[in-house]
């Protein structure tokens, strides 16, 4: 059975159509590229699977993950599988974290509120984190506030949030955007250490070359429609669509 299955997804911004009939299965153990121009749809695929998405918008269509369509489920519900089944890294990190409160305190927490009975663990849990999503020293790090962190650490603390819980599922949107070639790196090898533990990963990105590092299966989405899909190297050597070429050129 698929982890995940997406079926006919539509959805609309107002009377913005901005997903068209998206359709995509996920199975365990297995990185899934969706590649596409800015503004194509990308992220707004990840807020439907996460139930984050504005209120001027409306979704149709099946998102099944272990078996439950997620867009039938009750808010609560939902809020339980964040996080802990379904992790995730956005684009801008600082803007997730609390200015307030120390790194390792904000990984902690998440830990607890989806493990209230394993408050004992959760130091640990976070610290192990911490070093799997490449942040050196980690204990120093821990109780430090995100100021005193640069931006690619504060992109790991992001990632650590994110796996703390160990989710069956990871979503990450241009995770590796913005961040130096020697952490982009760190990150990929994450990731593949991931999906060698059994986990599956939706990678958002513009990059071509991302996608060849990690991706198994890659989906090209072009004005919300899925305009390609398939094993990545057989997208790569016979790309099927211009607009494939033109992504593939321009890496
Ligand atoms: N809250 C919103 N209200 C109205 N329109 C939105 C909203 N969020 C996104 N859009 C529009 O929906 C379309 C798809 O946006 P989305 O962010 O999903 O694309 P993307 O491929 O992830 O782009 P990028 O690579 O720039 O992040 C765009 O035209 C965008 O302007």
């Amino acid at each position: 059975m698929n982890l995940l299955e997406v079926k006919n997804l539509n959805l609309w911004y107002g009377g913005n159509q901005v997903l068209h009939n998206v359709s995509f299965s996920l199975s365990k153990g297995e990185v899934l590229c969706i590649v596409g121009e800015s503004g194509s749809g990308k992220s707004s695929i990840l807020f439907s699977i996460l139930g984050l998405l504005p209120e001027n918008a409306r979704v149709e269509g099946d998102i099944t993950f272990k078996g439950k369509n997620l867009l039938q489920l009750k808010e609560l519900e939902r809020r339980r599988l964040r996080g802990k089944d379904i992790g995730m890294i956005f684009q801008e990190p600082s803007s997730y974290l609390d200015p307030l409160f120390t790194v390792g305190s904000q990984i902690a927490e998440t830990y607890e509120g989806h493990f209230p009975d394993r408050k004992k663990e959760s130091r640990r849990k976070s610290l192990e984190a911490m070093r799997r999503a490449g942040i050196p020293k980690a204990e120093d790090k821990f109780d430090m506030y995100p100021h005193q962190l640069s931006g690619g650490l504060k992109q790991r603390v992001c990632i650590a949030m994110a796996i703390v819980c160990e989710p069956e599922l990871l979503l990450a949107d241009e995770p590796t955007t913005a961040l130096d070639v020697s952490v982009q790196k760190k990150i990929l090898t994450l990731l593949r250490k991931l999906r060698s533990e059994g986990k599956s990963v939706i990678l958002v990105t513009h990059d071509f070359g991302v996608v060849a590092e990690v991706g198994d299966r890659v989906i090209v989405l072009k004005e919300g429609k899925v305009v390609e899909s398939g094993d990545v190297f057989e997208v790569f050597d016979s790309p099927k669509e211009v607009y494939t070429k033109t992504l593939l050129e321009a890496i």
